[in-house]
């Protein structure tokens, strides 16, 4: 590895995005297919010790016919999750100014199903984020039977919540003022808490009328974020669900605005929103354990790189 100290890995090119102030490092591992273990993401993810950022989004190759892509997204704990509605956004425009693809229209395989992308002016983008699951078994939360609301004991109290999957589990409580509302202290204690075994993220939703909202999330494996995208859809079928709004609502999140559509039952979600690219850079991996033992070699061969996703 010429140029590199024996001890270290590859160079690793990535781009900071966001949606909303929702930071993300995006990663071509097509072009660069290179593996990291959770510790290592939670290394970039560090805002002092590394890149920083709420979400790690890699690129694959698809994985499956009639898809573009597949897309990875990993929080900043390094959990890999199951969908990220702001990185969608921001990846259907990394794949578009990278020259991975020249479509508007692109269709991504996530871990949480496959999902639409239309890239429109400005780098706005109209994401179909599917059809919410309700089911509180497929959430996953504990529920005898499925509610619009159900009564939760946390921290000494009972509060209502609604339960949403957007492909990623989500609780909503309504709360009068967002400003106000108790997100340091109720938002991680509903995030483990048992009734959401795979933890959860938590909405904390202000109604302003039918077509208005402020929202604020802290959302699993990566605490409050400025905006959740996912968390906006789930919060506008909460709020629908209670007869609280109408089908097309301004989700006013701390990063800024997303507009969500939702018809009802049975139809998808429909989220819109800015992304915007902040720098590229390139950061140095540390090597594998076995790629050092490999680097000692006087002549070693260059050692595999593969994605994540090989693990
Ligand atoms: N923290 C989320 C993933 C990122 C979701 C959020 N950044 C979005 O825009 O939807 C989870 O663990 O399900």
């Amino acid at each position: 590895m010429t140029g590199a100290r024996r001890s270290q890995g590859p160079l690793l090119s990535f781009t900071k995005m966001h949606g909303l102030g929702n930071d993300f490092m995006v990663v071509d591992a097509i072009s660069q297919p290179f593996r990291l273990r959770p510790e290592m993401i939670r290394k970039l993810a560090d805002r002092h010790f590394g890149v920083g950022f709420d979400q790690l989004l890699v690129v694959e190759p698809p994985g499956l016919p009639d898809v573009d892509f597949r897309y990875r997204i990993f929080n900043a704990d390094g959990s890999e999750v199951e969908q990220c509605g702001n990185g969608a956004r921001c990846f259907a425009r990394f794949v578009r100014d990278q020259r991975l693809t020249n479509r508007r229209v692109i269709r991504v395989q996530t871990a949480g199903g496959v999902i639409e992308l239309r890239v429109g002016r400005e780098g706005w983008v109209t994401v179909n984020m599917g059809v919410p699951e309700l089911n509180p078994a497929a959430i996953p939360f504990a529920a005898d039977e499925r509610q619009v609301v159900y009564p939760i004991d946390v921290d000494g109290q009972s509060v209502e919540l609604s339960a949403v999957s957007m492909g990623n589990p989500h609780g909503v409580l309504l709360v009068d003022d967002v400003d106000k509302a108790p997100v340091e202290t109720l938002g991680p204690l509903l995030e483990r808490h048992p009734r959401f075994p795979a933890r959860a993220n938590i909405g904390f939703l202000q109604i302003i009328d039918r077509g208005r909202a402020r929202l604020r999330v802290f959302e699993r494996g990566s605490g409050e974020t400025l905006a959740c995208g996912t968390g906006a859809c789930a919060a506008v079928v909460a709020g629908q669900l209670r007869g609280l709004l109408d089908n097309q609502v301004r989700i006013t999140l701390p990063g800024g605005d997303l507009v969500i559509e939702w018809q009802g039952e049975g139809a998808p979600v429909m989220m819109e929103g800015p992304t915007a690219r902040v720098f590229d850079g390139q950061i140095r991996l540390p090597a594998e354990p076995n790629q050092r033992r490999r680097n000692r070699r006087p002549s070693g061969r260059q050692p595999e790189r593969r994605s994540p996703g090989n693990r």
